[in-house]
Order: structure tokens, then C-alpha cells, then sequence
């Protein structure tokens, strides 16, 4: 048999499905990876209050005997992290990249859920600047997120999201990409790269519907993914925005409030 490869997440539930740690584990099962999980936070979405989300962060104690039980079989071959929940978490899970020498270290940096403006902890959103950008070997914030990482605010152009990927990258991380996604204006889904010499500009057609919910996550998660394939960085986020743009046309209007993209939809012929 062929060696296992092994990915982790550092992720909250979503129990809609399409995003959180179950838009990783489904994506890393899609790249042929063996997924491991250490649950940060439960997110709930009422749909008797206009879908908003409730976070209910973990004990940060828990979130280490996870990680506890995940090392005990060595590294991994890639890992991210998307929505931490609290500072304490944060620090759990550098702490755990440091130990273990963890390499291909992908930070989503989650801040907001879609359609929300407003950061959801603000502790938490510095502490994974400070504390977890210098450790990363991608970070993949969205355009919201990137305006607060740079300090820019709101970004409108190709041309701001360079700068804000220049930004970041300042920050530690050795590789960025801000992702314009539906929230830049235009017809195309466009995301910035910047490896710290070169710029990439990566497009899509945007895909209408947008079934979109979770497409940050399933981004990430495919980046890794790639990555503990073998795929060199630029690589791994170029196969990743196919896999991404496949996931949101498989995706699909849950309710009223929410389409999420499904990951493994592009087999079935619908
Ligand atoms: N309607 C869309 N059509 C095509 N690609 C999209 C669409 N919406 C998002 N994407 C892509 O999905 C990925 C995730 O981006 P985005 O949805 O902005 O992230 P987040 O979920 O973190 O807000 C990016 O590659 C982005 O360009
Ligand atoms: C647990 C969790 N992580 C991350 C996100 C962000 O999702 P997206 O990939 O759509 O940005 C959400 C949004 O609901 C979530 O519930």
C-alpha cells in the first residue's frame, strides 16, 4: 500500500455542513488524505433569528488533549487552522505547531462568517496575527479579513489587494493569498498570491448561483490538501481554486438563508 498522507484541521463545527471542520475533513478525504480534527468551537445558525450564528468556544484544555491525541502518531504532512474562538485556543494551537516542528502550516485567519461585517472577536483575530501568521506557510484571508490583517481597510481593487498581500506577508507568513471572492466587485472571482517576490493573480468566471457558504474553508483545506501531497505552494493554491470553484457550482440552496458548496459534488451528474 502506498504511504498514508496525513492532514490536519484546527476548526469549529458547522453542522450545516459546508463549512468548519466538516468542509476540511470532506476536502481532505476529496485529495485522497487521511484527516485528523481538534474541534475549537460549536457554531450554531437559528433560523428563527434570521440565521445568526451563535460561537460557543471549547475549553482551550480540550482543544490541547485533542492536539495531544492527533501528535501522538508524529506530524502530520499538512494542517491548517480556520475559526479558533478564543485567545487561549490560539495559543493551544501555536503552541502545538512549535512543539511538533509541524511544517506546511495553513492559516485561515477566520474572523467573520459570510454576512457578517463585524470581526467576531477581536482578541482572537490579533492573537492569530501575532501569534500564528510567523509560523505559516500560507495564509489564506478573505477580503475582509485582509483589510484588518494590513490595516487597510476596505480593499476595492486588485491593485489593494496586492498591497494588502505585500502587507501580510510583512507579518511573517511566507506565502498570502487574499481572496476577492464575491465580495470584490466585477464578474470575476479573483484572488491575489504573493510569495514574497511575485504576484499571481488567479480568476475564475464568478459562478452564479453563489452557492458559496464554506468556500473559504473548502479553499484552505484543498491548499493543504495539495500541499501534503507533494504540490509546491503555487501549485497547491492554483489546484485548490479548481477544486473550490467545482465545490460552489455543485452547491446548493439549503434554506431561505444558506447555500453551501458541497466538496465531493462534482461526481455526481445532476
Ligand atoms: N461566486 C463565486 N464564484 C467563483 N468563485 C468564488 C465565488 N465566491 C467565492 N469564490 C472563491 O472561493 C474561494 C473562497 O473565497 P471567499 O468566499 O471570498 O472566502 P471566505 O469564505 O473566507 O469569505 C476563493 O477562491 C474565491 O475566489
Ligand atoms: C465553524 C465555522 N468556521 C468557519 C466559517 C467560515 O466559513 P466560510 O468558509 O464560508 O468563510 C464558518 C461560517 O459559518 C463556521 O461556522
Amino acid at each position: 500500500m502506498s504511504k498514508i498522507i496525513k492532514t490536519l484541521t484546527i476548526a469549529g463545527s458547522d453542522s450545516s455542513g459546508g463549512a468548519g471542520i466538516q468542509a476540511d475533513l470532506k476536502t481532505f478525504e476529496e485529495y485522497g488524505t487521511y484527516g485528523f480534527s481538534a474541534l475549537t468551537t460549536i457554531v450554531t445558525m437559528d433560523p428563527d433569528k434570521g440565521w445568526h450564528h451563535n460561537v460557543y468556544p471549547i475549553d482551550a484544555a480540550i482543544v490541547a488533549e485533542q492536539l495531544k491525541t492527533v501528535f501522538a502518531g508524529g506530524p502530520v504532512d499538512a494542517m491548517k487552522t480556520g475559526m479558533l474562538g478564543s485567545v487561549d485556543i490560539v495559543l493551544v494551537a501555536e503552541k502545538a505547531i512549535k512543539d511538533n516542528l509541524q511544517t506546511n502550516v495553513v492559516i485561515d485567519p477566520v474572523m467573520v462568517c459570510k454576512g457578517e461585517d463585524e470581526v467576531l472577536n477581536p482578541e482572537s483575530a490579533n492573537a492569530i496575527r501575532d501569534l500564528l501568521l510567523p509560523l505559516a506557510t500560507v495564509a489564506t484571508p478573505n477580503l475582509f479579513e485582509a483589510g484588518v490583517l494590513s490595516g487597510l481597510g476596505k480593499l476595492t481593487s486588485i491593485d489593494e489587494m496586492k498591497e494588502a498581500a505585500r502587507l501580510i506577508h510583512g507579518l511573517g507568513t511566507k506565502n498570502v493569498v487574499v481572496k476577492g471572492g464575491k465580495a470584490l466587485g466585477g464578474d470575476l472571482a479573483i484572488d491575489v498570491f504573493f510569495d514574497g517576490s511575485e504576484y499571481t493573480v488567479l480568476e475564475t468566471a464568478k459562478i452564479e448561483p453563489a452557492y458559496n457558504h464554506g468556500a473559504g474553508c473548502t479553499f484552505a483545506a484543498a491548499i493543504t490538501g495539495g500541499l501534503a501531497g507533494g504540490l509546491s505552494v503555487h501549485d497547491a493554491v492554483a489546484k485548490a481554486k479548481d477544486f473550490v470553484s467545482a465545490a460552489i457550482r455543485s452547491g446548493y440552496a439549503f434554506n431561505q438563508y444558506v447555500g453551501p458548496v458541497f466538496h465531493g459534488g462534482y461526481r455526481l451528474e445532476r
